[in-house]
């Protein structure tokens, strides 16, 4: 379990496509005044070029991707600034190796929701390179993190205000305000 202190954090807000990862954590990162870092703009140009074609993303595709999001997220920690990250972190092998990049100090705010409402939100986006021919084989990759240590999860079924400030609550007793 991260431990109870004052000091910075980082938080990764976690999902699959469409769950509202950059949505929810650029109004989680107002609300708490911490820096937000796009996940999807660290994904080599090989992934992009993958997940614009409809092809799934393999556990060697997404290493190197995690080891950026691990990578400035640490950096982040070094300067003593509080960061909040979107990504998908889909397996809890890919959420071990986020964990121990932060330095144990790293909590994740999953986004959950049913696979139409998903389905819905993806399809109103426009101008991302993520199909929702893809949204099947995320759910298929998913290990739920509910249970695992620093993890809090919300319903997505609601506004992005609410989501957040229901992610904000749950965070605080961890120790995250
Ligand atoms: N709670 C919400 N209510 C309504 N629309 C939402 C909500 N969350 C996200 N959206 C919309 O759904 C789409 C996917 O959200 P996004 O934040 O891009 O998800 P992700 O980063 O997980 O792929 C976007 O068009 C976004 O505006
Ligand atoms: O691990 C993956 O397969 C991808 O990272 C994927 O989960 C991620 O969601 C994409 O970057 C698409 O971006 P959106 O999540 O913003 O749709």
């Amino acid at each position: 379990m991260p431990e109870r202190t004052n000091r910075a954090h980082a938080i990764i807000v976690m999902g699959v496509s469409g769950s509202g990862k950059s949505s929810i954590g650029e109004k989680l990162a107002e609300a708490l005044s911490l820096r937000f870092i796009e996940g999807d703009q660290l994904h080599p140009a090989s992934n992009v070029e993958k997940m614009s074609k409809g092809i799934p993303l393999t556990d060697a595709d997404r290493m190197p991707w995690l080891d950026l999001i691990g990578e400035a997220m640490k950096a982040a920690l070094a300067k003593g600034d509080g960061v909040i990250v979107s990504c998908s972190a889909l397996k809890r092998i890919y959420r071990e190796r986020l964990r121990v990049a932060a330095g144990g100090n790293l909590f994740f705010v999953y986004l959950e929701g049913s696979k139409e409402l998903l389905s819905e939100r993806m399809g109103h986006r426009s101008g991302h390179f993520m199909p929702t021919s893809l949204l099947e084989s995320q759910l298929e990759t998913l290990e739920v993190p509910t249970g695992e240590p620093g993890v809090v999860t919300v319903d997505i079924d609601d506004t992005i205000e609410d989501i957040a400030e229901e992610a904000r609550k749950k965070l605080a007793p961890l120790g995250v305000a």
